[in-house]
């Protein structure tokens, strides 16, 4: 299968500080990566770089066989095709629901414009609430249209932080093997960062576990489990 990401020998740093250290991986098109890692090792940061977010001190990002980033050049966000959903869900408060679904959509006819927004909402649950406002909406929700204004441009490349954290339990199960089911119809390529590894078992096609900087092992869930690349990794995978 071809490599639709690579990430070669990525160093990512905030000042002097080096976060992330000689990171590479390869993600083929349409699968699901998942990074898991303890608080504050850097998967934000991970996910921010690959999004265009953070510059590079070191190495480089090729997606779709472009390069995206070295430490000398950055694609930007908006220009790299990659759709980012944040934990804190970043939507329009002046627009509602379809509107902020539908906001990347402009180049397309009024009536494909709708047809899609409706797919979308209905995709994500939220076919009844339109024409509401971000404000009305509880949390859970908000994540959910984030989560439809992101897959709305068709992105080469969906990178989703934390999506499920603020559902509870009963949304986030049903949520789940619906979103892994459309972004695999879609042949959705995608990176998942999540705190729950039973979420990333679930999801993923690929699993990093990231510690102390580095990537200690990118592997299928079967091979995560079975086959930990190290002490550290089985202790981390069976907590
Ligand atoms: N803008 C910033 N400037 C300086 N340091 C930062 C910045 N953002 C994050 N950091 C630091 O970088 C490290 C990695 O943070 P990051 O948010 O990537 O971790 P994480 O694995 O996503 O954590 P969590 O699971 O808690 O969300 C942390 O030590 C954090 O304090």
């Amino acid at each position: 299968m071809q490599d639709f990401l690579k990430l070669e020998q990525i160093t990512v740093c905030y000042s002097e500080d080096s976060i992330i250290e000689s990171l590479s991986l390869q993600l083929p098109k349409g699968q699901i990566g998942c990074f898991l890692g303890e608080s504050g090792c850097g998967k934000t940061t991970l996910l921010r770089a690959i999004a265009g977010f953070e510059p590079l001190c070191d190495g480089r990002i090729i997606l779709d066989s472009q390069i995206i980033s070295t430490p000398n050049s950055l694609a930007l966000p908006e220009k790299r095709n990659v759709g980012m959903v944040f934990q804190d869900y970043a939507l329009f408060p002046h627009l509602n629901i379809s509107d902020n679904i539908g906001f990347g959509l402009k180049s397309l006819s009024k009536k494909a414009r709708f047809d899609k927004v409706s797919e979308l909402l209905e995709l994500v649950g939220l076919s009844d609430f339109a024409l509401r406002y971000p404000h009305a909406l509880s949390g859970g929700q908000q994540q959910r249209v984030a989560l439809a204004r992101a897959l709305a441009t068709e992105p080469k490349l969906l990178l989703l932080d934390e999506p499920f954290s603020n559902l509870d339990i009963e949304t986030r199960e049903r949520l789940l093997p619906e979103l892994v089911n459309i972004l695999k119809k879609r042949d959705q390529t995608a990176i998942l960062v999540t705190h729950n590894q039973q979420e990333a078992f679930l999801m993923a096609d690929l699993v990093g576990v990231i510690s102390n900087k580095q990537l200690l092992q990118w592997s299928s869930v079967e091979e995560i489990q079975n086959k930990p690349a190290d002490e550290w990794v089985k202790k981390f995978i069976r907590n």
